[in-house]
This record gives C-alpha cells, structure tokens and sequence, in this order.
C-alpha cells in the first residue's frame, strides 16, 4: 500500500500521456506532427521550462470536447489513486484552450465530470485551481477571470504559470485583487527558474498563501527565514527540476537542505506525463536519491494535507493526517516498502 498524501502541484494537461495523445488526436482528426507515440516520447528532451512549454502547448491542441476533458482527468486520477493520492488540487489553464476556440464552459465542465465523481470512482477528493499564462498579458488574464465567474462553484483558487523569467508577478497584480474578492484561493508558480525576488513578489503583491516550486528561495537567507516564520507551503516537483534542469542531478536537489532549514515542504509531480513520474515516483526518488527518513517521508505526506486548501473540510483533512500517521512503511531501502 503506498503512503497516503494529497497532490498539490498538478497541470492536468501535463498528465496527457502519449497514448491518449494520439487517441485523442484520431477522434478529433487532428494530426500531430509525430509518427507515433515512440516519435513523440523522443521529443522528451528539454533544454528549459521554455522548450517542455513548447511541446506542452502544442500537445494539448488535441483537447478540444467535454468528453476529451473528463477522459483526461479521469486517466490522471486512476494512476494517481494507484499512487496513494487521497486528495489532488488540480491546475487548468483555460487560455491555452481559449486561444483555440475551446469555451471556458467546455474545459470546466469537462473537467468537472471526472472530479466531482472522483470520491466514487476514485477514492479520492479533489479541488480544481485556474491558472493564468504569465506570459500572456495582465488583460487577458482579467479577461480570463471574467470567463470563469459562471463557474466559480467548481474553482477553488487561481495560480499563475508558463513562461517565469521577465513576467513577474506584479503584472498580475489587479487581477489577484479581484480574485480574492471573490473568495478565491491564490497560489503562484514562483522561484522555479526566476529569481528569489519573484517570490518575494508573488508573497507581498498577489497574496499568495502557497508557492508552487519556490525552489530559488534557497538563494536568500532572508527569504527562508520568513517562508518558514510565515509557514508558507512550497510544492516542489523534484523530477521536473531535473528534466528542465533547474538542478543537474536529483542528488543535488535542495530538498532535504530545505526540509532542514524547517521550510514546509510537499513534493509534487507537475506534469508527470513528461517527466517521468507520477507523485509516488517523485517520493521515492528524492528517497533513494537524498536518503530520506521514514520520518521525513511521513513528514513530507503530512506537510501535503498541512498545505491543502481542505479548511472547507477540516474533518476529511483530519481522518488523511489519521492514515498518514497510521501508516506502516515496509521494510524496503531505507526503510521504506518496495512499493510505498
Ligand atoms: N513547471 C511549470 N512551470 C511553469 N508553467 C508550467 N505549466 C506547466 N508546467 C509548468
Ligand atoms: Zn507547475
């Protein structure tokens, strides 16, 4: 049985594997510019966030009905179940479909077919957090927000995503006002390969209550000090680190240094479909990788229900720290199981 922990840092269009790439593709008579699916896995190799967004746009052109939405969502939460997920915060960004004339209502609902069923069919709960493309401008996100408002009963929060470098957070400055207005959550992707001063940013001018990546920050004493007096959460994605090569090599990665300087750390998959591992494939590889404890492999689980938005069940965020604490580990490599 795999640790239970909840999944905080998830593109839903980075879940789109290959194979449902090309299924996709064929119902909707799409042709990609790939022969197969062992064509496309070979574009695998990325430079920078720059050169996996490339892909990563042009791949989810094939999502273009509800049914592809749900299809998506649905094989996402099958293997994330399988994964020990228990609860799962789930990014969309709606302008990259927008863009190509797929309605906000189409994505949401969509969506929503798969997660408001996730329970039932999946044992898992989840939530559904909209993110504007900060390399597109403060307008259009506005534009973006306005899109959304029908369907505010199905998004929890907005965040903030794509291109980092020269886009930084005080752009969107407006438009994380009116968000929070409406009583949404806010989260930013910040410090994954922009500077520790965007994290400072996405704190001090959006609200943010949580930092998606806030790798850099290790750069700045000053900022660690206060991320970890604040108790902000950080999700960081470790194999995504390496396969955009915000680190060399997963042995080098912050994450244990982090958990050390008391930092409230979650570890997370970002866009599992091409980084080469879902959430439980990243644990296990900071695990063997860094030599993490049992204790700081609970640890981490508990800090993903800890982060989670789950103040609107305080209950159900209670009965997963239960299962975490409850939790036998096995008696694998460092103590963890095999498989777990
Ligand atoms: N790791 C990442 N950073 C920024 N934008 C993204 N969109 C999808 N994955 C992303
Ligand atoms: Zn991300």
């Amino acid at each position: 049985m795999p640790l239970p922990k909840a999944e905080l840092h998830l593109h839903i269009e980075g879940t789109l594997e290959p194979e449902l790439a090309f299924r996709l593709a064929a119902r909707n008579g799409v042709v990609l510019p790939y022969a197969d699916t062992e064509a496309l896995r070979e574009a695998y190799l990325f430079k920078d966030l720059q050169s996996f967004l490339n892909l990563y746009y042009e791949l989810m052109t094939v999502l273009r009905t509800e049914q592809d939405f749900e299809d998506l969502a649905n094989a996402y939460l099958a293997r994330a179940a399988a994964q020990g997920v228990r609860h799962a915060e789930i990014f969309f960004d709606p302008q990259a479909h927008i863009a190509r004339g797929v309605p906000m209502r189409t994505i949401v609902e969509g969506l929503w077919r798969a997660l408001g069923r996730s329970t039932e069919n999946h044992g898992m709960s989840t939530r559904l957090i909209m993110c504007f493309l900060r390399d597109e401008s403060a307008d259009s996100a506005l534009e973006t927000l306005e899109a959304a408002r029908p369907h505010l009963d199905r998004i929890i929060g907005v965040g903030l995503d794509s291109a980092e470098v020269g886009h930084p957070p005080a752009k969107f400055r407006e438009v994380y006002e009116m968000a929070a207005d409406l009583g949404l959550r806010r989260v930013a992707h910040a410090g994954e390969e922009g500077p520790p001063a965007y994290i400072t940013e996405a704190l001090d001018l959006l609200g943010v209550e949580r930092v998606d990546h806030g790798l850099r920050c290790m750069e700045d004493p000053d900022l660690v000090a206060r991320l970890v007096r604040e108790r902000i959460p950080l999700t960081l994605c470790p194999l995504s680190n390496v396969r955009l090569r915000a680190v060399d090599v997963l042995a080098e990665h912050p994450l244990r240094a982090m958990l050390e300087a008391g930092l409230l750390c979650t570890v997370n998959s970002d866009d599992p479909a091409y980084f080469g591992g879902y959430v439980a494939d990243n644990y296990h590889a900071v695990r063997d990788a860094l030599g993490l404890t049992k204790e700081q492999m609970r640890e981490l689980a508990r800090n993903s229900f800890r982060a989670s938005f789950l103040e609107d069940d305080e209950d159900l965020r209670s009965r997963y720290l239960a299962e975490v604490d409850a939790y036998e580990f096995g008696d694998g490599p460092h103590g963890t199981p095999g498989r777990g």
